[in-house]
């Protein structure tokens, strides 16, 4: 994979009258898989769009495979994929002739049988456009944004109202495309599809890219994770908390139910185990609950993800 982005906004700025929606954004996306998260309202389609060539910003840069998505559009077109949520199709096409119409723009396509049949969509590839569902449609327009093999594809919330069975296809797609060294842009409102998918995680509010890193990495610089475990009660927990790094809280929540919270990191998991083993503790459940995108996003925005 090339290691130059793929993606550079810079001090982007987008008002829709006196209404300003992106407010000096900077992104900057590498080779493989971004996710663009953010409340509603926070900027994120606006961002994509611009980055497609769809608006113009008022003003900042966008470079997209090193090119302006405006002035560059012939060059970039061919190389880039992008998913529409809708319009832009004849209602009375059907699934697979405008899939086939799309591919043949294409030099290099993929086989459309194969994506067709990978996306479930077997049974309705004659049905015109208009009378295919929901589902249907948003995976024939992920199938239009895939099948001329780009090097680059932005995906607006691909899994939206999707059932689990077609969610998971959409997965195993975006997995493959990464394998094949296609970039991703993904908007999603799914914390689970972030973290199961994106190499890196843009977190959008208020018009501005507010966090930026692995999901690792968000994860570990939010708030605190917590350990559990279950052993007899009234342990002393002063005992266990003078074997814990400073910053750690301990406590037994109910009779034999003990909570530790702070870095939990395998350290600590191994002086609390130790700690057990010396006081002559088998602690009969224990657990560590990791810090998820959700709670981090919920910190940095103080806004749940869903609508
Ligand atoms: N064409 C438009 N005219 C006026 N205001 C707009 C237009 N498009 C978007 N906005 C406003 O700009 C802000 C950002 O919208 P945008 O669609 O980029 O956000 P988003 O993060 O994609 O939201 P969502 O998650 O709800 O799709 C919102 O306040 C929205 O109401």
């Amino acid at each position: 994979m090339r290691s130059e982005p793929v993606v550079q906004v810079q001090a982007l700025v987008k008002r829709y009258g006196t209404k300003t929606a992106v407010d000096g954004l900077d992104l900057v996306a590498r080779p493989g898989v971004t996710a663009v998260l953010g409340p509603n309202g926070a900027g994120k389609t606006t961002t994509v769009e611009t980055c497609e060539g769809y608006r113009r910003p008022d003003s900042g840069t966008v470079r997209v495979l090193g090119l302006d998505p405006l002035r560059q559009a012939g060059e970039l077109r061919p190389r880039v994929g992008v998913m529409l949520q809708s319009g832009g199709v004849y209602s009375g096409a059907r699934a697979e002739e405008m899939l086939r119409h799309v591919a043949k723009l294409h030099a290099h396509p993929l086989d459309v049988a194969a994506l067709i049949d990978r996306l479930g969509l077997g049974s309705c590839g004659r049905t015109p456009y208009r009378r295919l569902s929901g589902g249907q449609q948003q995976r024939l327009a992920l199938a239009m944004a895939v099948v001329g093999r780009p090097e680059l594809v932005f995906l607006d919330e691909p899994t939206a109202g999707l059932d689990p069975q077609a969610r998971r296809a959409t997965w195993d797609l975006i997995r493959d495309l990464r394998a094949d060294g296609v970039s991703v842009i993904l908007t999603t409102h799914h914390m689970d599809e972030a973290e199961q998918l994106a190499d890196d995680v843009a977190i959008i509010d208020a018009g501005r890219v507010i966090a930026q890193g692995s999901p690792e990495e968000l994860c570990r610089g939010g708030a605190e994770n917590t350990l559990r475990f279950s052993g007899r009660p009234g342990l002393d927990v002063g005992s266990l908390l003078k074997a814990l790094p400073p910053d750690t809280a301990a406590a037994e929540l109910a009779p034999g139910a003990y909570r530790v919270t702070g870095r939990v990191d395998p350290q600590l998991l191994a002086t609390v185990t130790s700690w057990c083993a010396q006081h002559g503790v088998m602690p009969d459940r224990i657990s560590v609950e990791r810090h998820t995108l959700e709670d981090v996003f919920l910190e940095l925005t103080g806004k749940e993800l869903r609508a």
